[in-house]
């Protein structure tokens, strides 16, 4: 099957009311495990690679992968998409490794540290957008800052993560300036701050709305109602894969994620992408330190990651059940990216917003 465009997966998503999980791989095992889920599900996929992961793998490496991973699974449609683009390099340098969709999250400078302005945020989307649709490749902004509403702080991981205090203003996205964004910059979908962050310590407690601010995507949803939207930061946590991490050598204090029934929530108000990273290392890391501990005298790397990429897998398949992604696959016909550019080159795809929806 041919690779997917974010836009054309979100617009079938929006049209039949689910949400798609977007899942980060590294790997060779990553990427079988969301795959093996998602075909044994009829799920359609997004994969997508950040910075660090481009890195780590090689982009032809992560390209090639790609491509063996659609050839083996050939029912099944691949939106490849760029995480967290930091500059325009970096989301011209994924269109030519055969991404489909690039975010170019300008809401942090190209450092990938400090909280850009608003205008900055408009104009790098602004223009990589308008260069990626000319290939048809879709763009997904984010407006609002990722961080805790308790600590008031962002989630710096692996270097990237807004540094230093922040304030409620940042952390949550204002709903009228959105609208303002989507319009100015042409996006094809929106990643929003309400809360959440990367990483396992996103809440020291279980979130309520003072803390995870599902209210503000329903607020948002109600003035941009024809806008994808995006959830970052939306691992659960699960417990018991923090029990099976910490059963087995691990030294994770206790911590909460986004609970399944909130990004359920979302998906009734908008959300269209879910973003898990964390869930999917976690499910894995629990699985090495496992084998190593009951099994010390195994050192052969296949014994270890088999079971590791089964708790991915098995993650996975419940997110794309829990999301409605399942069964959808076979429903999707492809639209190729040059049929993609010349509808985005008639306007057809740009951002519908009424002043009625913006007032
Ligand atoms: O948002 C993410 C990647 O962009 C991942 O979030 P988690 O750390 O919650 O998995
Ligand atoms: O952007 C956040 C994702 O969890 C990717 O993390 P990473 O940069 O460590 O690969
Ligand atoms: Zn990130
Ligand atoms: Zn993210």
């Amino acid at each position: 099957m041919a690779r997917i465009t974010l836009r054309q997966l979100l617009d079938h998503a929006a049209e039949y009311r689910y949400g798609v999980p977007a899942f980060n791989i590294n790997n060779m095992e990553q990427g079988l495990a969301v795959m093996e889920a998602a075909a044994a599900c009829d799920a359609p996929v997004i994969l997508q690679a950040s910075k660090g992961a481009r890195s780590y793998a090689k982009d032809i490496m992560l390209a090639r992968m790609i491509e063996a991973l659609t050839e083996i699974y050939p029912a099944i449609p691949v939106c490849v998409h760029q995480d967290h683009g930091s500059d325009e390099a970096t989301c011209m340098t994924a269109i030519r490794h055969g991404f489909t969709s690039v975010m170019m999250d300008g809401s942090l400078t190209a450092d990938a540290k400090t909280p850009a302005s608003y205008e900055y945020n408009v104009a790098i989307t602004e223009r990589v957008a308008r260069i990626a649709h000319w290939v048809g490749v879709s763009v997904e902004g984010e407006l609002g800052v990722l961080g805790s509403l308790e600590s008031g702080t962002g989630a710096a991981e692996d270097g990237h993560g807004a540094e230093g205090t922040l304030s409620h203003d940042q952390l949550l996205t204002d709903p009228d300036q959105a609208v303002d964004f989507v319009a100015r910059t042409g996006v094809d979908a929106l990643a929003i701050a309400c809360g959440t962050s990367h990483g396992a310590y996103k809440f020291t407690r279980a979130p309520d709305g003072d803390i995870l601010a599902m209210d503000v995507i329903e607020e948002i949803h109600r003035k941009l109602p024809n806008t994808h939207l995006v959830m970052h930061g939306s691992s659960s946590v699960p417990q018991e894969m923090q029990d099976i991490i910490n059963r087995f050598g691990g030294r994770m204090p206790q911590t909460y994620g986004v609970p399944v029934e909130e990004i359920e929530r979302g998906i009734r108000h908008g959300v269209r992408k879910v973003n898990i990273d964390t869930d999917c290392r976690m499910a894995m890391a629990g699985q090495l330190r496992r084998i190593a501990t009951e099994h010390p005298e195994e050192f052969d790397p296949r014994k270890f990651l088999k079971p590791a990429m089964e708790a991915m897998r098995n993650l996975c398949r419940d997110r794309f059940e829990r999301f409605g992604t399942a069964g959808k696959a076979s429903k999707i016909k492809v639209i190729p990216l040059d049929e993609m550019a010349s509808r985005y080159a008639t306007g057809e795809l740009d951002p519908q917003i009424t002043t009625a929806e913006a007032a």
